[in-house]
């Protein structure tokens, strides 16, 4: 069978009578009303130091056979060298080869298979623990994929989780009580989980817990992982993914927020209704980069991310656990690790801000994502400054007490909330 792409080439070019004629009728390559094949040859070079363009190609033809050489610049910095030969007994035959050594740009590492998971695979997706540096907590980028958890470590959760686990206690900043919550939990510190990243923040104890709240199956995170620590957001939301891959069905958040609200007082919860995606909205987004089809679509719709269901059900349980004048609001995030200016706290209260912190969204935007349902709540821990003449300044150690002084009561209102969720089958 005559090949017809690799040949195709030479059609067009200034000897191009040698494609069509010769192959396209299929009966050999003498039997034209043309004579012999001809021989021919070409070749290109593109080579701009200002713009770092540098590629070319060259092939030439004796007439039986076609030779050739083409260079590629990868996106990853490398050079990719084919060194082909082609004629129509046996088609094309290519040596790959490259030079230099590849960088890795984030929005690779997102897709699992890796642009280039061909002969070398540098950026299969399974090579992001030892390749990116996650306990150094450096500038660490990850790549989540179903592939890295359901035959890696996710591998030995798998057994007494996988069915019927429907809920995941996602614990954030300093309410590492919220664990005690768990009962007959099994433990394990993210340091030992292969290829989990650890927490590097103060009040986060870095640890999973599998058990139950009531009778409800729980996957607990007593710890997350912030932007600010030098994560990627996808790899601060990578156990997201982990649970659903696990069978999780809610994602329960939970954080140390600062009230933007000039009516929010310290130590009141807020139901979070709706969020503000700051980094979201300059284009850091956890979902940036390939789409693995497999965990959720292209786009991905956030109007409907909270449920006001969930929220009068929350309202109801938190009333009945004696919280009292529990809030509602819209929480946005920012990137930290400094809090708010005067300028920016007045600003977000223009904006319809009621609380800010550090965390949550891009977990909620993964969550989304990947199918799970969303209950999410802050723990209003200082009040923002929003005036020159204030003598208050926001602390990591005061969020730290607040939350401590705050746990015992929302460890109680967890311990209601899920199993009530859990009925309600919202
Ligand atoms: O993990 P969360 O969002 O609860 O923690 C907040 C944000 C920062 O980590 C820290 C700032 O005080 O608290
Ligand atoms: N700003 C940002 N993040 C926070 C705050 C704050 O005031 N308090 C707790 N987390």
């Amino acid at each position: 069978e005559p090949p017809s792409s690799g040949y195709g080439t030479p059609l067009g070019s200034p000897l191009g009578n040698y494609g069509n004629q010769n192959y396209e009728g299929g009966n050999g390559h003498h039997d034209n009303d043309h004579g012999e094949p001809k021989s021919y040859e070409f070749g290109y070079q593109v080579k701009d130091e200002y713009t770092g363009n540098n590629y070319n190609r060259k092939e030439a033809s004796d007439g039986n056979q076609v030779r050739g050489e083409y260079r590629v610049q990868l996106p990853d910095g490398r050079t990719q060298i084919v060194t082909y030969y082609a004629d129509w007994q046996t088609g094309f035959h290519a040596d790959v080869k490259y030079e230099g050594t590849a960088q890795y740009p984030e929005q690779y590492n997102n897709y699992q298979g890796g642009y280039n998971n061909g002969p070398s695979g540098q950026y299969g997706g399974s090579n992001y623990a030892q390749n990116n540096g996650y306990n150094g907590g450096g500038s660490a980028t990850s790549s989540v994929s179903i592939k890295d958890y359901s035959s890696g470590s996710g591998g030995q959760y798998n057994s007494g989780y996988n069915s019927g686990s429907n809920y995941d206690s996602y614990s954030g900043n300093n309410f590492g009580s919220l664990g005690d919550a768990v009962t007959n939990a099994t433990k394990f510190d993210y340091k030992d989980i292969p290829n989990f990243p650890v927490s590097t923040v103060m009040g986060h104890a870095g640890r999973l817990l599998f058990g139950h709240i009531g009778s409800t199956p729980v996957v607990c995170m007593q710890g997350r992982f912030h932007f600010y620590e030098g994560y990627s957001l996808s790899a601060c939301t990578m156990p997201v993914r982990l649970m659903k891959l696990l069978g999780v069905t809610t994602l329960v958040v939970s954080n140390a927020a600062g009230g933007i609200n000039p009516s929010y007082r310290t130590g009141q919860i807020m139901l979070i209704k709706d969020q503000i995606n700051f980094l979201g909205l300059a284009g850091v987004n956890p979902l940036r980069g390939h789409n693995d089809e497999r965990f959720g679509d292209r786009f991905v719709a956030m109007n409907d991310v909270f449920d006001p269901e969930i929220n009068k059900l929350a309202k109801s349980v938190g009333e009945m656990t004696g919280l009292k004048e529990i809030q509602e609001g819209v929480y946005a995030s920012v990137g930290g690790p400094t809090y708010e200016t005067v300028a920016e706290v007045n600003l977000m209260r223009v904006l319809g801000v009621d609380a800010v912190g550090m965390s949550t969204v891009h977990e909620t935007v993964v969550a989304k994502h990947c199918g799970l349902k969303v209950f999410a709540f802050s723990l209003i821990t200082n009040e923002c400054v929003a005036s020159y003449s204030s003598k208050e300044t926001p602390d990591g150690e005061e969020v730290l007490q607040v939350a401590k002084e705050n746990e015992g009561k929302l460890k109680g209102f967890v311990e209601k909330m899920i199993p009530h969720l859990a009925k309600s089958k919202l």
